[in-house]
């Protein structure tokens, strides 16, 4: 089992300067667990919301009502009703034409699900573990028929530019993620701006 995602590259390319084959890229398992985690923790879109076109039966209601923070709803203000269904006991639904925030990156790290949620782990996507996980608890490319239509080129897409930053570079954080404040408007961002030391290979 791979622990680095350099020593993985070296297994794949030697000392060769080629570029990927779509063979590579599919051998870049733990590059592509650890993207994986990194859009687990960091979302590019933290949230999505939905209009319901009919009642949604809420099945865990307690769970999701954790999850639907106030200041979401009132932000949403066709919604301010939400809060009071989902607390009234008894009201598990919530009544179609709201609009319904999806927490992702909050239910990105539900402790139930992910242990030492807010810990870098690429072993919460060994093939064990995602198995027996529910599959809505991981929706950085959101899920069902409006999901994001180019999943499989994004990872191919960053398995491309980062497996050919970390060949030519060792690549060690300055900014630590305890000190990253994050913020979002549509997307994910650090109100900072990240610092990276790069440092040759050659
Ligand atoms: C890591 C990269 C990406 C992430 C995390 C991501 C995430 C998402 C999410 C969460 C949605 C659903 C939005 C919603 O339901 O409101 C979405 C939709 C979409 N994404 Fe992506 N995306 C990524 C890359 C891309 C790329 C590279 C493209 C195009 C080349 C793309 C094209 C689209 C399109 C067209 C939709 C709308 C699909 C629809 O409404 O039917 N995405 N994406």
């Amino acid at each position: 089992m791979k622990d680095s995602a350099w020593q993985e590259l070296e297994e794949i390319f030697g000392h060769s300067d080629r570029e990927p084959t779509l063979h590579d890229l599919r051998n870049m398992k733990y590059l592509e667990r650890c993207i994986q985690e990194s859009l687990r923790l960091f979302p590019s879109a933290p949230a999505i919301g939905r209009k319901l076109q009919e009642d949604l039966h809420l099945v865990h209601p307690t769970k999701i009502r954790t999850l639907i923070s106030p200041s979401s709803a009132i932000e949403l203000n066709t919604t301010s009703a939400l809060a009071n269904y989902a607390t009234e006991a008894g009201k598990n639904i919530i009544p179609a034409g709201c609009e319904v925030l999806i927490p992702i990156i909050a239910v990105h790290r539900l402790k139930e699900h992910y242990p030492n949620p807010n810990k870098f782990n690429p072993d919460n996507f060994l093939p064990d573990r995602v198995q027996e996980r529910h599959p809505y608890v991981y929706i950085p490319f959101s899920a069902g028929p409006r999901n994001c239509v180019a999943q499989k080129f994004a990872m191919i897409e960053s398995k491309v530019i980062i497996s050919t930053v970390l060949r030519q570079f060792r690549v060690e954080p300055i900014t630590q993620m305890r000190d990253i404040n994050l913020t979002w408007n549509v997307t994910l961002r650090s109100t900072k701006p990240l610092i990276i030391k790069l440092t040759s290979r050659k």
